[in-house]
Formats: C-alpha cells, structure tokens, sequence
C-alpha cells in the first residue's frame, strides 16, 4: 500500500485537483491520501493557509472580517464550480467551513487561530474526496480526530504523540480510499492544534509509518530534490537518490521542498520516501532511502537558512573549568531558548541561536548574566547570520572537501564567521553573513557539482568493496 501526500501547489485550483485525482486513481495502491489547503495558482499569490491567517487575525482584532472570509470562500468555490460537484455539496462544505470561522466562543485566541489554520486541509480533504465519489471511487473524508491523530499540546508546533500510531493503523484496513487532511491533529484532551508549517509532510509520514506503507509517495510541483535551491540556480543537477540523514540535514538547513520534521517517522518505520510531480507524474522523483547508493558523491546537497545569530563567549583557561559549558547552557534554558549548534575552541566557545527566538531583553539579559555568572572575558553577539550546509554521505571517505569549499569561498570574497563539522561526518557548516548566503551556495555549486571530476563517487561507509 501506497501513502501519497498532495502538497498545496498540487491543489491550488481544480485542474491541479483533477491532476491529483487522476494519480490517485492511476495506481490502486494508493489507498491512504494526505491533502494540504490550495496553495498558490501563480507567484503572487497567496496560499489558502496564509488566507485564513490573515481572516483569524482581523477576527481577532475587530470581531468580524467579511472581506477577508470572503477571499477564502471565493478560493473554494471557485474549486466546487469548477470540479462540477453539485449546488448541495458546495453549500453544506462552505457552511461547515463558516462553523469554524465564525466560532471564537470558548476557544483562547491561539486555539481559535489554529481551528482556522486547519480549516484549509479540512476543507480541501472533503472537496477532494467528494470530487473522487463523483467520479465513480469510494472515497471517504476522514477525521484526524476520530482517526486517533494524537499530539502534543503545542499550539503550532504539535509533535505526534506514541500511541497514535496504533490507533491510525486501522486506516490500512479501511475500504476505498481514504482522504485525509494534513496538518492538525487533536490532543488528548480533543482539542485541535497544528503542526508548524509545511506540516502536511508531517501527516503523510505518520500515516505512512501507521499503516506501514510500502512508500510514502509526497507529490509536489517539482520532477526531484535537486542539490541546491532551484530557485537559486537554474537546471540544478537532480538527486536520484538520497538517505534519511542526507535529507534530514538539508531540510533543516533551508530546503524547503519537504518538512525537516517528516522524516523521522518515515524513518523509524522504515518506509522509503519519494518525492514526486503532480505536473509530471512519469517522471522517477528523488528516492529517500536508508543506506546510500553503493558509490556516493562526497556532497548530495547544499543549503542554507538565514535568521541565525552568535553568542561568542571568551574565558582564559575555559577548557579546564569543569561545568562551564553547563552552566553556560543552563543560562539559556532559564531564558527559554534552545540552540542549534555550538562550535568550541580552547578558551572560547560559540552558541548558534535561532534570531526569532532572542528578543532585545533577553539579549542584554543573556549577556549580563554570562558576564557576571561566569565572569568571562568577553561576550558579544553576532546578528545577520545564515548557516550555509554542505551535506553527503560520501564526505565520510573522503579527504580535503573542507580545504575545498573554504577555498571556493575565499574566492568569492565571502567571510567565513564560522566553520564546524557535524559530529555525524555527513555535514559540514559555513556561517556566514546573510547577504552573502546565496552567493556562498552558488559558489559551493560550481566546486562541487559544474566540473563532475571534481565530485567523483567515492564508496558509501557500508560497502567495503565492489565488484565491477
Ligand atoms: N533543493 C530543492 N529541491 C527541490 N525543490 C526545492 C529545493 N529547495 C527548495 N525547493 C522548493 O520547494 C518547492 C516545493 O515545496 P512547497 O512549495 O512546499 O511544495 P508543496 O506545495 O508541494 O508542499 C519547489 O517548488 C522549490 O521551489
Ligand atoms: N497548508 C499548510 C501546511 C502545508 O504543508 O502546506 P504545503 O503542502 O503547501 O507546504 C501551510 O501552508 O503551512
């Protein structure tokens, strides 16, 4: 059995929803379906989901929003004409769609705010699945609620909960197929919250891992991964193959294309990933798998993610003062903040921050106490930052790919801040100024992927030999 999750640009409008339809009734494993809200129809439009923020926000704010209720009816209806589902169909979902909208009592403002989120995959999981019924399938709308989709209590940043993967095994055995709408699931307590955006993946790959699906097919609007942001370079080279890890840190890093959160369940269970176009569906996609092919290029991918900032910490003898990095950490756990990363020399140490997380008082708070608690040399913070991350398997085995992009970035005249290696091996990290962020990735691209002796297959770590 198939799990195939349809991401927002796949749905945008209904030729794209007939696109989905047809793949969905093309291949019979594809029994358990994961939907995203219709996102945009061209560039400067704008994704359901931002929509319904916008309408939660003035909702909040004024008591009413007509205008902005109204371009998220106009999206779906516009769907419903289109996809030629009847006059009775299309009122009974916009009506169960204004019950959300227009139900602020006894919600808090950020639960009312993620009941409207989540009404966008809703909303598009029943047109999707009436649509289906109208051609003939037994398609069924279910229910993240009655399915059993259990997750934390974090509104907007719902992780699933163990135990909801017994109770979501049960959609394997459902007659039809089953649609499902991504995004949102429910606590323990029923109350509805989201998954932080991009979440959709996220559902398909609980689901996937549930049912134990053969594959978890994630269907969106490019023909592969490629190796860097095609938006950054055009015709990048394509990713054929790619392993959970590989991926795992190129997501993190700013590849936008699947949620870095999605792969762990998918991962654990052991299902393979394809990502896949709904616009060219013949076309083989990009595979993510658990072992790397059996000759690997040293680097798979390379990304980058702005909105990181520095904390330098200095002290003379760092090194020897047992508890310091403890203490330093537990600083920061007080102001209640994580962090990403933290290279360390001998008397020095940085800690990587994500910049949203850091407001001006807890900045000059963080400071104050490091400076007075720890009573080090010297403290500063570094703002603007972006993580540049080079990532592949084959980096493992080989030697003088650090000595390579530092090299390639010394000649764009781009100024490392920072370099640090992934205790994984299949990593490697360049902090740099955001300005410079997509001019550091073109360059790491042309060194490693426009001249192909320079990225030569090395073997994968787990293969010892190869008999040619
Ligand atoms: N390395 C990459 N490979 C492929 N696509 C990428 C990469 N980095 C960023 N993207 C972007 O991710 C987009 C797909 O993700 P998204 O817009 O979230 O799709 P969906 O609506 O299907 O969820 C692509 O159109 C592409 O612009
Ligand atoms: N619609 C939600 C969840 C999602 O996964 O969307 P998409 O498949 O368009 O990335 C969002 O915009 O965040």
């Amino acid at each position: 059995m198939k799990v195939a999750k349809f991401g927002g640009t796949s749905l945008a409008n209904a030729e794209q929803i007939k696109k989905v339809c047809k793949i969905i009734r093309a291949d019979q494993e594809r029994r358990v379906v994961v939907v995203s809200a219709p996102g945009k129809r061209f560039r400067e439009d704008t994704k359901v989901t931002d929509l319904l923020i916008q309408y939660a926000e003035r909702f909040l704010e004024a008591g009413e929003a007509p205008k902005e209720k109204q371009a998220i009816f106009a999206r779906y209806q516009e769907i419903v004409k289109e996809l030629q589902l009847s006059a009775e169909v299309g009122g009974q979902i916009e009506a169960e769609l204004d019950t959300v909208l227009s139900n602020q009592k006894n919600l808090s403002a950020e639960r009312f705010m993620d009941a409207v989120k989540a009404a966008g995959e809703d909303t598009c999981a029943k047109v999707v699945a009436h649509y289906l019924r109208s051609l003939g399938e037994d398609a069924h709308y279910v229910n993240p609620l009655d399915a059993g989709l259990l997750v934390t209590d974090e509104v907007g940043n719902a992780h699933v909960l163990p135990e909801a993967y017994e109770k979501l095994a049960s959609l394997g055995a459902d007659r039809g197929i089953t649609i499902f709408p991504g995004f949102f699931g429910f606590t323990k307590s029923g109350d509805l919250v989201t998954f932080s955006r991009g979440g959709s993946d996220i559902t398909g790959s609980i689901l996937a891992a549930a049912v134990k699906a053969d594959v978890y097919e994630n269907f969106t609007d490019v023909d592969s991964v490629y190796v860097v942001n095609p938006n950054l370079v055009a015709h990048p080279v394509e990713v054929k193959e790619i392993t959970y890890r590989e991926m795992r840190e190129l997501s993190y890093s700013g590849f936008g294309v699947f949620h870095e959160e999605a792969l762990i369940p998918a991962y654990q269970a052991n299902i393979p990933v394809c990502i896949k176009n709904t616009n060219n569906p013949a076309a083989p996609g990009t595979m993510i798998v658990n072992e790397p092919p059996v000759s690997t290029k040293r680097v798979s991918g390379i990304a980058s993610d702005s909105g990181f900032c520095s904390i330098y910490v200095s002290k003379y003898l760092m090194n020897r003062e047992i508890g310091f990095g403890r203490k330093l950490l537990q600083i920061l756990e007080e102001e209640g903040l994580s962090y990403e990363h933290s290279p360390s020399g001998i008397d020095n140490i940085s800690v990587i921050l994500r910049e949203r997380d850091l407001t001006v008082e807890k900045e000059a708070r963080i400071v104050e106490r490091i400076s007075r608690e720890l009573r080090v040399d010297d403290v500063s913070v570094t703002h603007g930052l972006a993580l540049v991350m080079i990532v592949g398997e084959g980096m493992r085995q080989s030697v003088g790919t650090t000595a390579r992009a530092a090299a390639a970035l010394a000649q764009a005249k781009i100024n490392l801040e920072m370099i640090n290696q992934g205790s994984s091996e299949v990593s490697m990290m360049f902090g740099v100024k955001a300005v410079d962020a997509d001019r550091a990735v073109i360059a790491l691209y042309q060194e490693f992927f426009c001249n192909e002796e320079e990225n030569q297959p090395v073997l994968a770590s787990h293969v010892s030999s190869v008999s040619v």
